[in-house]
């Protein structure tokens, strides 16, 4: 057996596959054209059928007993979503999503001025830090939830919201993306900020004399190991970190701490007691601002879209094929469980692009008129808190 020999026979094979598969995407061509003059849709699952029934049984041979069926199925399954993907580019009409993304594009494409900016929380929180991250010439509005902050930016209130999505230990903010789906929004920036916790007590307060910490749940579970390790002090769930550090300021039993950033220690009057307490290493929380209006800078290069996907095999890795295709690297991918439906999802989908690219334009309008449900949600960029572009 010679390989070399083997490999010249397959390079031969692949020169006819190509040349096969070209004529039939350009007969594909022509069928899409058929369509679009009698009004047709796309897909033709009957059709689709007859194809995959009949090419599998050509993949049997009775005689030595050989079964590519299912291979060959698979294959076929491969080449009618790109001859369907073809037909769509081809048809893809002028539709409003489209329209809407080359308006943004067109507009003069940079950040409000100044702007008014929803944070949940009070001064200190790490999504005021977040905000005057991304918004340094903003000014910072508190509020108590986070659907304020979207109530906020849908009245015209806030020219922007800043939210926290996802942090590296915890995980995603599910509260926030069960929110998204209530409510229309554009993402026009992304912030990742480095999360430093802090044990803060009131001056002359020693570690030994603590008895009490109070913070939030999503902190709390970041310095479990070290809460673990001091079982006599008392955990106390509090509405947010920069509120739990003002609690202890204002409270009179000297025995309370806090677990909040350092920036709180300095507005709130404490001394930091412990620098560091957090379990891993590195932490950061991914924080996005939204705006209700859709804003594209030019150095935009992350992309987030929601859809709901039907139930069936192979749905998600269909999806995922079409960004594969335009060599889109998916960043992050949630799912959220739809309220009143049998275990339906919502999908949550980051992924790297630029719409300037028509090819993106392209597969987003085609998500669309595939998907029940589809939410463009932005093309933003996204900073980190040392300023750099990640
Ligand atoms: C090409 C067609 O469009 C689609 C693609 C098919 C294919 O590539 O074979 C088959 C059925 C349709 O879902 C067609 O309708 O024949």
């Amino acid at each position: 057996m010679d390989l070399k020999n083997m490999r010249e026979q397959i390079d031969g094979i692949d020169e006819q596959i190509v040349s096969l598969f070209k004529n039939r995407m350009r007969i594909v061509h022509d069928v899409a054209e058929y369509k679009r003059l009698n009004n047709l849709p796309v897909l033709h699952t009957d059709r689709e059928q007859q194809v995959l029934d009949r090419v599998a049984a050509m993949a049997t041979d009775p005689v030595t007993g050989d079964d590519l069926s299912d291979y060959v199925r698979f294959l076929f399954t491969t080449i009618m979503d790109l001859s369907k993907t073809q037909q769509n580019n081809d048809l893809t009409a002028d539709t409003r999503l489209s329209r809407t993304i080359h308006q943004a594009l067109e507009d003069g494409r940079t950040l409000p001025v100044a702007p008014v900016v929803a944070c949940q929380g009070v001064d200190g929180a790490y999504s005021s830090m977040a905000a005057r991250g991304m918004f340094s010439d903003g000014k910072l509005r508190f509020y108590q939830d986070f659907s304020d902050i979207f109530e906020s930016v849908k009245r015209g209130e806030c020219d922007i919201g800043v939210l926290p999505i996802e942090n590296s230990t915890a995980g995603s903010v599910n509260n926030v993306y069960d929110l998204m789906k209530k409510y229309q929004f554009h993402i026009v920036r992304g912030y990742r900020l480095e999360v430093r916790h802090c044990l803060l007590a009131k001056p002359g307060v020693h570690f030994d004399d603590i008895t009490d910490v109070y913070s939030h749940t999503q902190a709390i579970s970041q310095c479990h190991d070290f809460l673990q390790a001091h079982p006599n002090i008392r955990v106390h769930l509090y509405s947010n970190t920069a509120a739990a550090a003002r609690f202890v300021s204002e409270c009179g039993d000297r025995g309370v701490a806090a677990i909040a950033s350092r920036e709180c220690a300095d507005i709130y009057r404490l001394n930091v007691v412990l620098d560091e307490i957090k379990d891993a290493k590195r932490n950061y929380t991914r924080f996005i601002a939204i705006s209700n209006k859709m804003l594209i800078t030019e150095d935009a290069n992350r992309m987030s879209v929601a859809l709901t996907l039907p139930h069936e095999a192979g749905s998600l890795y269909k999806l995922i094929t079409q960004f594969a295709m335009l060599e889109l690297n998916l960043t992050k991918l949630e799912s959220r469980p739809l309220p009143d439906t049998n275990f339906e999802f919502l999908f949550y989908f980051d992924f790297t692009g630029n719409a300037a690219n028509e090819h993106i334009i392209k597969l987003l309008t085609r998500l669309e008129q595939q998907c029940d449900y589809f939410a463009f949600l932005g093309n933003y960029r996204e900073l980190d808190s040392s300023g750099a572009i990640s």
